[in-house]
């Protein structure tokens, strides 16, 4: 490895003195765009080269797989493959493969299976019904939360404290679930983190072999990490103590995950003698565009230190504020202006990003994308992985890694369909819950003539060809890559003719199902023997990792569709963020609390330090029904710094004519004379959607009524009586 060290004249003396600073626990503190992540590449950069550490000796932690590719491809531009030696991933997916490794010492099947939140879910559900209890009374979703935050405190399911009755389920939920992960060699995503520390705690031996193979430790996005995460950065680092953490506390949004930026607190304590570093200058966004995002975060009291944050850049253009009508206007409005800067092709469209609070916000803009006929990239949404076909093939090959896996044989047994209905399934469970074994040695039982079920001959016939088909897999596995093992289990199982026969059903068009199909193997291809120590085990271990920006291609050049959660760390040319009204940017659900409010304006700050050179802020005079109030943080972003967007007045398609058209005919509409209010305080009214509610504050608007609603269930609405819909019942 060389000692070209000229990477460093791309640095800022702050940044320079970062990335060389002797050993030591190193905190790097500053602002978005400020070159944190350079920073920590560089650093490596460094390590590798100056002071001459292999990379066998560092690990880096990424807040996404993604930015962890980037960061491994930036390297090896610098230093070719000898980077591979290095460990570079989140601490999911290292985690993972620590536990991999040790997996006999903390008696764990070395071919576990990750459970995603998905698969969580299902295992939740599943466990509900082994309790037989209704799954509509007890949300899993909410079941999910509270086990995870039980698990995160170390709690077993035994000493589950109980001060309630839904406290008394979710012990005897956490129970089952934790049998059913058992059973089935699964781990959900905190137990990767959990076991992973109680393998460091258990087991002293080990840790000292990991803390002395990891001398380096850096972390991306410190302000992020939750408690388990900073516990073990702490175990590991507590020896060479070489703990280099950068982040920033205004860019803290993943709290409701449990993610908690007093780590940084806590860091500077467990550390007095950690060297912090601040970097002052901002090197992506305009002047403009960084004035606006720090009157915004300077709103908040959480704060621990003020940043000065300078730009290195000019004032560049105002950021464009737009009303819009309604949600559909809104999404016409960013399509159009999106058209309009790739037509003007100066940026490539992959620069621009549409960003939003909820992926329901997703499904408007979609449409007035296609309908512009611009193609785009969506993140979340239904996932690839989600996708039933992909779904489908993925549990087949978690059933060859691990036949235990239960999920995973319920969702293929029948698929394609075998002749095995609900009842046969109903008896093959209670067959292995009373057994106290697997489903699929449930199975084989029922195939050998176990004496406590009985079946047909023809479903007999059915299971013990796929058990003797499973087992076959699994023999070959061993000399077969990802990609083969899939064409040879698609080839046996007839899944072509299946996947004809779905899309033959109408239910999505042209062969897409198909398509997904042949991108898996695609993706498969890599996963060869020789690649990896063991592919199957290794494609498994990284598709249940992947989070939603990871599924981004980022050779595709469509602008990008994406929520701000999911924007962190990222940037691009343009930005549009879009609803920023209350109820929805702050959220609804933040409202009543301060700290969660000063969450939600920490993720618009995210959002709008995206932003290099354009920044356009849009939101709706009415949205799904609904009369909006513009956010209380466009409020806070001085007026000199925004410029309204002119509403066009030359469509390009005929519905967006239609749109515009409302739109001029509400600016015109205080001509009108009002006509007489049809609504009063008192008055019982229905809404289509909202149920039963009492009018409580009624004023005329134009020619139109606004109307305030307190309605039984929904809650308290400002609505629009010509749209509203309300039917007056007393
Ligand atoms: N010294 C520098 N000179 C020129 N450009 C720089 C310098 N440092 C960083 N940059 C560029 O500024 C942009 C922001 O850098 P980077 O993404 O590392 O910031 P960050 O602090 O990690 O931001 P965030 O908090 O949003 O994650 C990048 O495009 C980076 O290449
Ligand atoms: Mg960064």
């Amino acid at each position: 490895m060389g000692r070209d060290l000229s990477f460093l004249e791309e640095l800022n003396p702050s940044q320079r003195e970062a990335v060389t600073a002797p050993d030591g626990p190193i905190l790097v503190l500053a602002g978005p765009g400020s070159g944190k992540t350079r920073v920590l590449t560089y650093r490596i950069a460094y390590l590798l080269t100056a002071r001459r550490v292999s990379p066998f000796h560092i690990l880096a932690v990424t807040f996404t797989n993604k930015a962890a590719e980037e960061m491994r491809s930036r390297l090896e531009a610098l230093f070719g493959d000898r980077v591979g030696e290095l460990t570079l991933g989140t601490f999911h997916a290292t985690c993972a493969r620590f536990l991999r490794r040790e997996a006999s010492l903390l008696g764990l099947h070395p071919q576990f299976v990750i459970y995603d939140e998905e698969d969580t879910l299902e295992a939740i559900r599943q466990a509900l019904r082994d309790l037989n209890l209704d799954e509509k009374r007890y949300r899993p979703g909410a079941l999910r939360a509270a086990i995870s935050r039980a698990k995160n405190e170390f709690i077993r399911p035994e000493a589950y404290p109980i001060r309630t009755y839904f406290d008394e389920i979710v012990a005897r939920v956490y129970a089952r679930y934790e049998e059913r992960l058992r059973a089935a060699d699964a781990l959900d995503f905190d137990d990767l983190l959990l076991r992973a520390v109680e393998l460091f705690e258990e087991h002293p031996d080990v840790l000292a072999r990991y803390q002395e193979r990891y001398r380096h430790i850096l972390v991306d996005e410190f302000q992020d990490t939750n408690t388990v995460q900073y516990l073990l950065l702490r175990l590991l680092a507590s020896r060479h103590r070489n703990l280099f953490c950068v982040g920033d506390e205004d860019q803290s949004i993943y709290g409701w995950r449990g993610a908690d930026f007093r780590n940084v607190i806590r860091f500077r304590e467990h550390f007095p003698d950690a060297r912090i570093i601040v970097l002052e200058e901002n090197y992506r966004s305009t002047e403009t565009i960084l004035q606006a995002a720090q009157a915004v975060i300077r709103r908040n009291t959480e704060r621990y230190n003020e940043k000065r944050l300078v730009a290195a850049r000019g004032p560049g253009a105002p950021i464009t504020l737009y009303e819009a009508f309604d949600e559909e206007d809104e999404a016409a409005f960013i399509a159009r202006r999106v058209q309009e800067l790739i037509e003007a092709g100066r940026i490539q469209p992959g620069e621009i990003a549409v960003m939003y609070r909820t992926n329901a916000q997703s499904r408007a803009l979609e449409e007035a994308f296609l309908q512009a006929g611009i193609p785009y990239r969506l993140v979340g949404g239904v996932r690839f992985y989600q996708r039933r076909e992909v779904k489908d093939l993925i549990a087949y090959l978690r059933l060859v890694l691990n036949p235990h896996d239960d999920l995973s044989l319920v969702r293929v047994l029948n698929v394609p369909p075998r002749g095995i209905g609900p009842a046969t399934m109903a008896r093959l469970s209670a067959l292995a819950l009373q057994e106290k074994t697997s489903l699929f040695a449930a199975v084989e039982q029922a195939v050998a003539g176990a004496p406590g079920i009985s079946l047909g001959p023809k479903i007999r016939r059915a299971l013990a060809d796929f058990v003797e088909r499973v087992r076959a897999w699994r023999a070959d596995r061993a000399h077969l890559g990802v990609a083969e093992l899939l064409r040879r289990i698609i080839d046996e199982i007839g899944y072509a003719e299946y996947v004809e026969s779905l899309e033959e059903g109408g239910r999505e068009v042209g062969g897409r199902r198909w398509d997904n199909v042949l991108e898996l193997l695609k993706v498969a291809g890599p996963y060869r023997p020789g690649a990896f120590e063991d592919p199957l085990a290794a494609f498994l271990a990284d598709v249940a990792l992947l989070t939603d920006v990871d599924t981004l291609e980022s050779d595709e050049e469509a602008p990008i569709l994406l929520t701000l959660h999911a924007a962190k760390g990222l940037e691009f040319h343009t930005v549009f963020i879009a609803g920023l009204e209350e109820g929805l940017l702050p959220h609804s659900r933040s409202l009543d609390e301060p700290g969660a409010l000063e969450e939600e304006r920490r993720l618009f700050y995210v959002g709008m330090t995206r932003a290099k050179d354009q920044l356009f802020l849009t939101y709706a005079f009415r949205r799904y029904d609904e009369l909006r109030t513009p956010s209380r943080f466009l409020r806070e972003i001085p007026r000199e710094l925004l410029t309204p967007a002119v509403a066009r007045t030359t469509a390009r398609s005929p519905s967006a004519a239609g749109r515009s058209r409302r739109k001029v005919e509400r600016e015109e509409a205080p001509a009108f004379t009002p006509p007489s209010p049809r609504f009063r305080p008192g008055l019982r009214v229905r809404h289509p959607r909202f149920g039963e509610g009492l009018v409580v504050e009624c004023r005329p608007i134009g020619a139109d009524e606004e109307v305030v609603v307190m309605f039984e269930e929904a809650g308290l609405k400002r609505l629009l009586a010509s749209f509203a819909g309300l039917e007056v019942l007393s």
